[in-house]
């Protein structure tokens, strides 16, 4: 969608050719007799967390893949969750697992996502996953930071040479997407709580890329005119990190919250579970 010379870059298009794009591959797979599954693990009783967890299974059922959802009380421990990863790594039926983050506090969440084999790591949080990311050959990157990046292909929005600041440098967002950036060519800043005069960083940046998780953090007057804006927040409301308005007003290009990274992170985890299945077959 172009609004006068600004380009609002629609989450929905770049997810929708992406699930197209899965539709033979499950036919093929369905015909060997595998339905490719993802199983899901929700932690407590977070509303958010569960509508997040919901849609994600609901978006398995609408391409005729199925889901299995786990679902642990608050106060289950770090080795009960780990068990039931476990489970999940024997199960043959089951191809990808995502333990929804945040876990409760008193959960050792790294050691958790640890738990999960590499082979079904359709989420990317394992440090092996990692690393596989950061030197450029992993089956199954982080959700998110690949959805930033399929968002900036699909746009044909240039990478090489541009200076991209993101916001964050959180396990499955911040640091992975930092990565993601260099090997394609970025010249990357990664700025978090403790950086000094993030707005100055924030003003050189071609690409700004937001996952701090503060509402409407980022300010108008931070872009730089021409520049990127993509929006990885997701905070309680539909809220992105972008004061997206004050935003839109400088940037060529911007994402809006709904509607941008979210359903491409969606489709995202839908195409590795749908590899995990070709890989690992029933
Ligand atoms: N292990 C793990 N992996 C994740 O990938 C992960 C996670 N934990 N924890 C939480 C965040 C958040 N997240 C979202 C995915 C889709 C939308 C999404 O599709 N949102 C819709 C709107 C949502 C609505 O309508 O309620 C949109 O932006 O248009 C949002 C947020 C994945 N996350």
């Amino acid at each position: 969608m172009v609004n006068g010379e600004k380009l609002i870059l629609d989450g929905n298009a770049v997810a929708d050719s992406m699930k197209l794009q899965l539709e033979g591959r499950i036919k093929r797979l369905k015909e060997r007799g595998i339905t490719p599954c993802l199983a899901t693990i929700l932690v407590g009783d977070d509303p958010s967390s569960a509508t997040y967890v919901r849609m994600k299974g609901n978006a398995c059922k609408r391409l005729g893949m199925t889901s299995m959802r786990v679902e642990l009380s608050a106060s289950t421990t770090t080795e009960a969750l780990i068990a039931a990863i476990r489970e999940l790594n024997e199960d043959r039926s089951v191809h990808g697992i995502l333990l929804q983050h945040p876990v409760p506090h008193h959960i050792d969440e790294r050691a958790a996502f640890e738990a999960i084999a590499i082979a079904k790591d359709v989420d990317g949080v394992t440090a092996v996953g990692y690393a596989q990311n950061a030197f450029g050959y992993a089956d199954y990157p982080s959700c998110t930071p690949a959805a930033i990046m399929a968002i900036l292909a699909y746009y044909q929005l240039p990478i090489g040479g541009k200076h991209a600041v993101v916001i964050g440098r959180s396990p499955i967002l911040g640091k992975p997407v930092s990565v993601m950036l260099l090997n394609a060519d970025a010249t990357v800043t990664t700025c978090h709580s403790r950086t000094s005069d993030l707005a100055a960083l924030v003003r050189m940046a071609d690409i700004v890329v937001a996952a701090v998780g503060k509402p409407k953090f980022v300010q108008g007057d931070w872009i730089k005119p021409g520049a990127v804006v993509i929006d990885a927040g997701y905070n309680p409301g539909n809220v992105g990190d972008v004061d997206y308005e004050a935003c839109l007003a400088n940037a060529s290009a911007i994402t809006p919250v709904p509607t941008g990274v979210g359903p491409v992170t969606i489709a995202t985890l839908l195409k590795h579970t749908v590899h995990a299945a070709e890989k690992l077959g029933g």
